[in-house]
């Protein structure tokens, strides 16, 4: 499978396939890798491969008629700009695309990453989604970058931004409270957090990082650790790996969908930056 490389002038890293825009690698500038990809993964079209930053469109999850996640995340980009340090690919699923994933609106999806650093000298690394509906017709959107963070350990991350009202993805999506405070983990959580703030956090007090995350256009966040009985039942996840990774993912979901009509355009992105404490 095809992959580029793009580098930040301070050195940090990127590799995204062409298969789904898959970016499975950020390393920093210091070396150290931040994003998660299951040993298991299966790099094979059309299965989404497990980890990295899968892009959920034109549906996130269940929330919607498709297949779960939508069928961007299966299917091929190809490169449309490259520079050292960004690039964009596009995605306009053909009819016959369109035929198997039971979806009758045409449509282009760009995804771009760029890599660079912030005014205070931490890397970054900025996604960006930009849909245009190409069809004579309205059509519903929902999505997310549904990003896996490698961590030290789950039991030494928290995550913070977040209040404490969610839906539970493992309770049918009830309506849901945890105490206040950051976000912890001791079992299985598969939230959808609905219009949070902007800017949130990954605390891995193990690995003494920070990352933020500052998200547009994605007005909900979604929390997932699927933990030891849901990793058996992955088979393209290790058993172990729970221990890992977690899942924090900008999204447009609960608080979706988003009628796009005809010609119109939908642009949504997260900055990641990378603070060591
Ligand atoms: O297995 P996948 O289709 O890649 O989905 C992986 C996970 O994605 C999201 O985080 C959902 O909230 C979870 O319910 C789901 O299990």
């Amino acid at each position: 499978m095809e992959a580029v490389t793009v580098k930040s002038q301070t050195g940090a890293t990127a590799q995204i396939y062409t298969h789904g825009a898959h970016l499975t690698s950020w390393i920093s500038s210091s070396g150290e890798e931040l994003i998660f990809v299951s040993k298991k993964a299966i790099f094979k079209p059309p299965k989404a491969i497990r980890g990295g930053i899968p892009v959920c469109f034109p549906q996130f999850g269940k929330l919607g008629p498709l297949g779960q996640h939508g069928f961007a995340r299966n299917s091929t980009f190809t490169v449309s700009s490259q520079t050292d340090c960004s690039v964009t690919l596009k995605f306009r699923p053909t009819p016959e695309q369109l035929e198997e994933a039971k979806f009758a609106h045409r449509f282009e999806l760009a995804v771009s990453v760029t890599l660079g650093t912030n005014d205070r000298g931490e890397d970054t690394l900025t996604q960006t989604l930009e849909a245009t509906n190409m069809s004579d017709a309205a059509f519903d959107i929902t999505a997310a970058l549904h990003t896996y963070f490698t961590v030290s350990s789950i039991d030494q991350v928290q995550i913070t931004g977040v209040d404490n009202k969610f839906l539970d993805n493992t309770q049918d999506m009830k309506e849901s409270t945890s105490e206040p405070g950051p976000v912890t983990f001791s079992g299985e959580v598969d939230r959808i957090y609905v219009k949070t703030p902007d800017n949130l956090q990954i605390v891995d007090k193990g690995k003494r990082r920070t990352i933020t995350l500052h998200k547009e256009g994605l007005p909900d966040a979604v929390v997932w650790n699927p933990w030891a009985e849901k990793a058996k039942a992955m088979a393209d996840f290790d058993d172990e790996e729970y221990k890992g990774m977690v899942c924090l993912e900008p999204a447009l979901a609960a608080s979706g969908p988003i009628s796009l009509q005809p010609q119109q355009q939908w642009h949504a992105q997260q900055v990641l930056s990378v603070s060591n404490t």
